[in-house]
């Protein structure tokens, strides 16, 4: 019923005439030219790498499974960087509304940040129970944040007092060049396939809709089996109406993912099956052949599935694929794998041990997101007698997660125990506001419409999809339906404690969250953003018991992201904007000189244009 995708790219590889032999050298050299622009192009490459060009033999999946590399050449980038190359500094933050700041300095030493039961810096300084004296500073023009990063033992509830406060105060909006929907991009790198593969697998479990389950799956499938029974019933043969189609239409699609679901988790199950029969049979019949044995198993097989021995064996190199991406990853990454794994298992590419090396390390992490996103996925499983029992509960933030394969994921509040044995921490979507200390005032809100033009783009905002013309942040502010956000908190392995790690990549300019918090005023002794709207009375956002992700994201000199202000709706908002990230790195802001000054930490961001790496001798 669900047909295995064709095979439309890559139809070179399969071709040596002279005419595909040009056409390949064309294509070749246009990439090439493309890639090695980008790289010199690039701030990320140090100078003395070089790049080397490889190509894949890819054998035949029932010869080695594998494919081979050939190195064919290589260039130092020092070779290819010409004096001109420079530096795209559009993204410097300029101005923004908000800063970071830390609300009188607490108390720290090793690690706790100013956000409440935070982390550890490698530096420990002053005694824990000594406040250390921070005042706050005048704000500058830039957008980076100023964490206090200090704190040794949290407040449990924020305090209102005379103290200093530092905290990242609001700007004047200007935000970063961004890129435009469908603007040619040319310094993009391609992403090899276990890159796909995996991306592709992290946006499935971050999307609500991607399994059909329950009475959605029951419901298209009924449908299906109604008209193929011939009844006409439910559409007739001119009936065009354009929103039942799309329902339909999604409702098949998605229940079409499950089902491709299922049959991945079939096949990749049907050949842990063939392994143990051939094992079974060998034991049966010692005084058989080893190839004997597989003959026999495979002749069965034959006959069941009323294929050839050569069709048996094409499908049965990809299915063992998705056993070995199984085994290494995980049944949730095989669930959530969609459409790009046929191809990855088909044609191997990549499909290395450094590819099962990656796999192997989103095993848990795939696991938890899995567990807590979408929980129904593991019906899927009964089908092949594995557990359907939920392993990870709460909210997907709840739990830190481990980058490698030998790391556990370890519930939130554990990884800060050792400075705040009570340590809660909330998840909000949305911001709360502190009636106590606002009434029934938003601090944020400087227009109250009922037309809103966005101040960004001018276009109209709307929370009907009807009206809505802004696409600013599409993923965070329009009416449409939200997808999560594709981030983590992991442990990081530097001293920091926990960090925030992007699970896909981010487009410059694309939102990564909303700073989420407690909107309040007057508090000291924690960090909190400080921002203004307007001509309205300044606000803080705090979260040090509520919040989102966007709490846990560490400070870098070399930052991915940047703070900036932004109004929807007449409500001002401050978002967190990637300049530019690759899946499976840590996500990073700076938290600026000012936060840093008062702090007597040092910085682990590991850079080498690293600002606050020695501190001591400063
Ligand atoms: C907003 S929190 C970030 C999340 C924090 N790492 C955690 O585990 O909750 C800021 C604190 O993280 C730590 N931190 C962040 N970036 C750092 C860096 N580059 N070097 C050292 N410590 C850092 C400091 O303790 C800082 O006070």
């Amino acid at each position: 019923m669900f047909r295995e995708p064709e095979m439309v790219e890559n139809e070179l590889v399969h071709r040596s005439s002279p005419s595909a032999m040009n056409v390949l050298r064309g294509r070749l050299i246009a990439k090439i030219d493309e890639v090695l622009s980008q790289i010199a192009a690039s701030d990320d490459t140090p100078s003395n790498s070089h790049i080397q060009f490889e190509a894949n033999l890819v054998l035949p999946q029932d010869v080695t499974g594998y494919s081979r590399r050939v190195i064919l050449d290589s260039i130092r980038i020092d070779d290819l960087r010409s004096p001109t190359t420079e530096k795209d500094s559009s993204l410097r933050c300029t101005a923004s509304s908000s800063d970071y700041v830390s609300v009188n300095p607490p108390l720290h030493s090793q690690g706790y940040c100013g956000l409440d039961g935070v982390p550890a810096s490698a530096e420990p300084t002053h005694s824990p129970n000594t406040p250390v004296a921070q005042s706050c500073r005048p704000i500058d023009n830039s957008c980076v944040p100023l964490f206090d990063g200090s704190q040794h033992t949290p407040p449990t509830t924020p305090t209102s007092s005379t103290l200093p406060t530092c905290h990242l105060e609001s700007e004047e909006q200007r935000p970063p060049k961004r890129r435009r929907l469908g603007e040619d991009h040319p310094h993009k790198l391609e992403q090899s396939t276990i890159d796909k593969l995996t991306e592709g697998i992290w946006e499935q479990i971050h999307n609500p809709k991607s399994l059909a389950m329950g009475n959605d799956l029951k419901e298209a499938m009924s449908w299906v089996l109604e008209k193929m029974s011939g009844d006409t019933n439910r559409f007739e043969s001119r009936d065009l109406d354009f929103g039942k189609a799309t329902k339909r239409c999604q409702q098949i699609t998605t229940s079409s993912r499950t089902a491709r679901a299922f049959e991945v988790i079939v096949q990749a199950h049907w050949v842990d099956c063939y392994d143990a029969r051939l094992t079974a049979l060998r034991e049966e019949r010692p005084e058989l052949r080893p190839n004997e044995h597989k003959k026999m198993v495979l002749t069965e097989a034959c006959t069941s599935f009323s294929w050839s021995e050569k069709e048996l064996r094409n499908r049965m190199a990809i299915w063992k694929g998705y056993r070995e991406i199984k085994n290494a990853a995980g049944w949730s990454a095989l669930v959530f794998s969609g459409s790009g794994i046929y191809r990855f298992c088909k044609y191997r590419l990549g499909f290395d041990q450094e590819a099962m090396t990656k796999l192997q390390s989103m095993r848990i992490r795939a696991e938890v997101a899995a567990d807590t996103l979408q929980p129904q996925w593991r019906t899927l499983l009964s089908l092949v007698g594995e557990s359907t029992q939920r392993h990870w509960r709460g909210h997907p933030h709840d739990w830190a997660v481990g980058r490698r394969e030998d790391q556990d994921a370890v519930p939130l509040a554990v990884t800060y125990k050792q400075w705040d044995p009570n340590f809660a921490f909330q998840n909000l979507d949305e911001s709360i506001v502190d009636c106590e200390k606002w009434g029934d005032r938003d601090p944020r809100r400087s227009e109250s419409g009922p037309i809103f033009m966005c101040k960004s783009c001018s276009l109209r905002q709307s929370d009907t999809v009807e009206e809505n013309e802004c696409e600013c942040f599409p993923d965070l502010y329009s009416p449409r339906p939200r997808t999560s956000c594709p981030v983590q908190i992991f442990r990081t392995d530097n001293g920091k404690n926990n960090g925030l790690v992007a699970c896909c990549s981010f487009e410059r300019g694309q939102a990564v969250g909303e700073f989420v918090g407690m909107v309040t005023k007057g508090l000291a002794d924690v960090d909190v953003m400080q921002s203004q709207a307007g001509d309205n009375e300044p606000y803080q956002i705090w979260q040090g018991r509520y919040g989102n992700y966007t709490r846990f994201i560490n400070h870098s000199c070399v930052p991915n992201c940047q703070f900036q202000t932004f109004s929807w709706l007449g409500i001002q908002r401050i978002v967190v904007v990637s300049n530019g990230i690759a899946a499976d790195k840590e996500l990073t802001v700076d938290y600026s000189g000012r936060y840093w000054d008062n702090l007597d930490k040092i910085c682990l961001c590991g850079e080498a244009r690293c600002r606050y790496k020695d501190r001591a001798k400063r």
